[in-house]
């Protein structure tokens, strides 16, 4: 069967994988840009490779879930599975993904702002609705949307580019109960996620709404969702973050609209942060209302 697997495109043999560096380091593993090289000539394609760091038997079970999801999605808005690479004799694999040179939405925004108005803004917003809604037509959970996870294929094209914390919604049910809380990204959680850890596509929709947030301030550490909430939340018990956000969302607060942000946007981030999950636009809704806000802009 090696004779086979050598004919297998998506089989990657580590040998020819080149270490270039450390593109991000993710809940428990990492992933760097390598060159996949063959001929050993460096004319090979550069590729962004996902590992495991300390692998613990659930997180390699997690991680083969991650690269199964990533293997079956199959969209012009998110990151392209190549492979994966069997690590010689460890119990570990590696997952192969194409490589976006221009990196996350996080660093690009700001590092482009001067040349970036809001119709670039929407056209994002526009591409990861399309990504998101297809993401949900497979009943897949995200759990992690934020413009850290969202990757720059162009400055007209951007990838959701993370799975690591993404579930499968049972059968039977439309909504995801995790145990394992691990380091979740609080400030871009739902409520019901927060104190109930229940994890749906409206709780995904509510993540987007921070995601538009994020845009619509060029994801400025100075003001961003973690800097905002702390802000206005005031002194509280470190211990009790999670209780004190529960409480402020709960008591109507929200984040303030970002300074030059279109009413209409700001409407539609508060849309997507309505407590009940049911009253949030779903990602089909979101979709025809950024491309009706796109149209109004550009008219
Ligand atoms: C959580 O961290 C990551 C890091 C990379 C990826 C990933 C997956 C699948 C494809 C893919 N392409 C790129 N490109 C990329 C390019 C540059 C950078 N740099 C990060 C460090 N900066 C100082 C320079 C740009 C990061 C990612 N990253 N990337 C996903 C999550």
């Amino acid at each position: 069967d090696h004779a086979w697997e050598l004919q297998d495109p998506t089989v990657y043999e580590e040998r020819h994988l080149k270490y270039i560096s450390v593109l991000g380091k993710g809940n428990f593993g990492s992933v760097e840009l390598c060159r996949y090289d063959p001929l050993g000539d460096n004319t090979g394609e550069l590729v962004a490779v996902k590992k495991l760091q300390h692998h613990t038997v659930e997180h390699v079970r997690d991680f083969q879930r991650e690269s199964r999801i990533l293997r079956s999605l199959h969209s012009d808005f998110i990151v392209k599975y190549k492979g994966i690479c069997y690590s010689a004799g460890r119990r570990s694999f590696q997952l192969i993904m194409e490589y976006l040179p221009n990196g996350s939405l996080r660093e690009y925004l700001p590092k482009n702002q001067n040349v970036l108005g809001p119709c670039h803004l929407l056209l994002y917003a526009s591409q990861i609705c399309k990504g998101m809604l297809y993401l949900g037509s497979q009943r897949y959970v995200h759990r992690d949307l934020a413009s850290r996870n969202v990757l720059v294929e162009s400055r007209e094209h951007v990838k959701i580019g993370d799975f690591g914390l993404t579930k499968i919604l049972p059968q039977d049910k439309e909504y995801y109960v995790v145990r394992e809380k691990g380091e979740s990204p609080i400030f871009w959680h739902a409520p019901e996620s927060l104190s109930d850890s229940i994890y749906s596509r409206e709780s995904d929709v509510w993540s987007f709404g921070v995601l538009l947030y994020e845009l619509f301030t060029y994801s400025q550490r100075s003001c961003s969702p973690p800097t905002e909430y702390l802000r206005m939340m005031g002194p509280h018990n470190a211990q009790q973050t999670v209780c004190s956000l529960v409480e402020f969302l709960r008591a109507g607060k929200r984040l303030c609209t970002p300074a030059s942000c279109p009413t209409e946007v700001y409407k539609l981030m508060l849309s997507c942060w309505s407590s009940l999950p049911s009253e949030r636009p779903s990602f089909k809704d979101l979709e025809l209302q950024v491309e009706q806000l796109q149209e109004s802009l550009t008219n």
